[in-house]
């Protein structure tokens, strides 16, 4: 691999936004020598943190080799490597690297980085990296290949997520880490933590498993760590490895590979092994335990270089970094946040199990006073009891503070008398899912409010046009559609029907923001986006069911879209009375293709909650006596044949909503079913997965997405 094809890379991406690496000589105290300090700095604000494309790495490679040469000379005593505030690197440029599309660039782009990490590592002095804030991928690798790391105490993102990626750690990671801090906590790092929600370590904890040496107060973070790097340079301080190893050791030997072994069974669980990235991680830590940095180095070039071309990477970079990062940033459809109003109180209509998660999702995220209402007082206080209970276990798992529980806890009332909302900015309805109760509370709560008091319904089903009919101002309603649990789903379906206004509309969005939800906007169409999704799956799988397919066959068919959880445990979990009625209210409005099951109907009229019961090894089975109660019918289908009808079927639907304007395109539907159903990262959500299995082209002729947004550029 040469200077030119690296050079040859780098003219491959013209408008990169190169990460400049600056150059500052500093005198060491006591005459101790000339330290060159490199800062890493792209030169924009705070919104856009530094990443490593192929011009960043060639320019970082030059200074170093420049830093090399003043070493050999003499020049320098030690080089140190920081970033821009609060930013070490974060990692590999995931934009650049999704679009190569020969695998010979992304090899070029793997070797690109070692040549210049092993110029870091090899500078004839040493080299010390201070992690002043975030450092994930192949910005904490170029902390690892340094000599000595220091690390703020106020570093708030440090990882290395590539096995979440689609990548692996292979700009030297993968060989160093488990040398650095052992191999159990390498596997934490590498694989537990990203396929954990991508979870990354603070500065302490990174400091505390041993990747830092030494640890400091971010006030005057460099100038520490300068010091620090002056003491070790001079002898006076020799960093205590606490949990390195030796990997040549017999007992490390063992630990390693059970540590290998224990991240298989993890990746298992958690993937089914969907994804390619996890298990070639273990792959190349297993391997290199025996082998040199250098060997390894070719190991994980070449298998980074074909991790970059697989569909797993290109997806998963299109829904975390084009998504979830970005498209919920700026929702599509919503209105000017200058029009939003403040909201400084709300009422929330109903008691119930849904509307006290509401209540305390307002009081513990907006910190305004939150009334609730219902029909008789005992209802009330149930409701208030279950929103202190939910505080207190939240304090018990010290996810919140003493301080914050006892005003969230304050900040949550209730009444019996609609009149609390009379100084309420927001007013949302979680009553019973039936639209003549909904109307008669928002006409009863229009007599209250104020006309610039905005109303919304959590509806799941209903229609917030026909529900906006009757009042006063029509324009003030909007469907603010949750997912359940309310805490945990990071979801929120904001629905605009025809009237609703600019205004109201910006305020809900400013309000999503304030309850840490993703909005996506969607028209006041049935069951909107993400339980159109799901009930039209349920009811090919339910149908090939009836038909007479085994349901072991129909419930494990669709594992290869790597759902959370099978159809069937899906609707028990809903519960079989509340899908069937959803089911025939989509059936009601779209016909055939949401067919009513006779065979659920008959379990729900004899009070059968779910088809699976435990068997007698704790296995799931069908009891003989719910199998009586069904009736099937002579045409079973294979589990590839329940597949491929439920691929065209959502094909079909999600063009259906595309043509009817239910949101503004496929990228809002796989963020939907991605946050709001817990479809995996790695397929990209939905349009990405039906476009590679031709499902798309099969059904509606064309792609959902162009080549290159998720899939392999054309
Ligand atoms: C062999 C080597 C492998 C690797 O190094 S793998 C790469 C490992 N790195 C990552 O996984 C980082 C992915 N990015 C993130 O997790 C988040 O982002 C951050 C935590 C870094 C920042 O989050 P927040 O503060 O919420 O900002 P934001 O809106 O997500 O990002 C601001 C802009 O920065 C772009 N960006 C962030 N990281 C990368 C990256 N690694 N490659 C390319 N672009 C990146 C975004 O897309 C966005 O861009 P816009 O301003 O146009 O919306």
């Amino acid at each position: 691999m040469s200077a030119t094809e690296f050079q040859k890379l780098a003219s491959l991406f013209p408008d990169e936004i190169v990460t400049h690496s600056y150059v500052q000589d500093i005198q060491l105290p006591g005459g101790a020598g000339t330290f060159a300090l490199i800062t890493l700095d792209n030169g924009l604000d705070h919104s856009k943190p530094t990443t490593l494309g192929p011009n960043t790495l060639v320019e970082l490679g030059e200074v170093l080799e420049g830093l090399k040469d003043r070493a050999a000379k003499r020049e320098i005593v030690g080089v140190g490597v920081t970033g821009k505030p609060y930013f070490l690197v974060a990692g590999a440029d995931l934009s650049a690297v999704k679009t190569l599309k020969e695998r010979d660039h992304g090899l070029w782009m793997a070797q690109l980085g070692h040549s210049v990490y092993s110029t870091l590592a090899n500078l004839g002095v040493p080299s010390f990296a201070f992690i002043n804030g975030l450092a994930l991928g192949g910005g904490l690798e170029i902390a690892l290949q340094s000599t000595y790391r220091t690390v703020s105490t106020g570093a708030g993102a440090l990882a290395l997520p590539e096995a979440f990626i689609g990548l692996v750690p292979g700009w030297g990671g993968v060989y160093i880490l488990p040398r650095l801090i052992g191999p159990e906590n390498a596997v934490k790092v590498m694989i537990e933590n990203p396929l954990s929600n991508n979870r990354t370590l603070t500065g302490p904890q990174a400091f505390e498993l041993g990747i830092a040496d030494a640890l400091f107060e971010p006030a005057d973070f460099v100038e520490q760590s300068l010091a620090w790097a002056a003491r070790v340079i001079a002898g006076e301080e020799t960093p205590a490895r606490k949990n390195a190893v030796d990997p040549s050791d017999e007992d490390v030997a063992r630990r390693w590979a059970a540590a290998v072994s224990a991240g298989r069974a993890f990746v298992e669980a958690k993937t089914s092994n969907a994804s390619p990235a996890p298990a070639k991680v273990l792959d190349i830590m297993e391997a290199n335990r025996t082998m040199s940095q250098g060997e390894s180095a070719g190991l994980e070039c070449e298998t980074l270089a074909g991790l970059m071309q697989t569909d797993e990477f290109r997806s998963t970079v299109y829904a975390f970094l084009d998504l979830v990062q970005k498209r919920s940033k700026r929702p599509a459809g919503a209105p000017d946040r200058k029009l939003a109003r403040p909201v400084t109180k709300v009422g929330v209509v109903g008691a119930g199990l849904m509307a006290s998660q509401l209540a305390l999702l307002f009081a513990r995220q907006l910190k305004v006073p939150v009334v609730m209402t219902d029909i008789d007082q005992a209802r009330v206080d149930k409701g208030v009891a279950y929103v202190h209970a939910e505080v207190d276990k939240l304090l018990a798992k010290k996810r919140i503070k003493a301080d914050a529980a006892n005003r969230t806890k304050a900040l949550v009332t209730g009444s019996v008398s609609k009149e609390v909302f009379a100084d309420a900015d927001f007013v949302i309805e979680a009553v019973f899912e039936e639209l003549n109760i909904k109307k008669q509370v928002f006409a009863e709560v229009e007599e209250i409010v104020s006309p610039e008091c905005i109303l919304a319904t959590n509806t799941s089903s209903l229609s917030v046009t026909v529900m906006a009919e009757d009042l006063r101002y029509p324009e003030r309603l909007v469907g603010f559609h949750f997912f359940n649990p309310v805490a945990v789903m990071p979801l929120l379906e904001i629905v605009r029907a025809p009237k609703t206004d600019d205004a109201v509309l910006a305020t809900a969005f400013e309000l999503a923001k304030g309850l840490k939800k993703t909005a996506v906007l969607v028209k006041d169409a049935p069951a909107f986006v993400v339980n159109r999704i799901l009930l039209r799956l349920m009811g090919e799988v339910i149908a090939a069911f009836d038909e007479g397919t085994p349901a072991e066959v129909a419930d494990t068919a669709l594992r290869p879209m790597g759902l959370p959880m099978t159809p069937f445990t899906l609707s028990a979990m809903v519960g079989l009375p509340v899908a069937q009625h959803v089911q025939e209210s989509l059936h009601n409005a779209f016909g055939d293709r949401f067919p009513v099951s006779q065979n659920l109907q008959k379990l729900i009229d004899n009070g059968v909650t779910s088809l699976w019961a435990p068997g007698p090894d704790g296995e799931p089975v069908i009891p003989a006596e719910t199998l009586a109660i069904m009736s099937f019918g002579n045409n079973p289908s294979t589990r590839e044949e329940v597949l491929r009808r439920t691929q065209d079927a959502l094909a079909e639907e999600i063009g259906l909503m595309l043509e009817e304007g239910v949101v503004a395109g496929p990228e809002d539907i796989d963020l939907c079913v991605i946050l709001g159903a817990g479809w995996p990262m790695f397929l990209g959500g939905i349009t990405p997965y039906l476009d590679r299995v031709g499902a798309s082209e099969r059904v509606n002729g064309k792609r959902f997405l162009e080549p290159g947004v998720a899939s392999a550029p054309a």
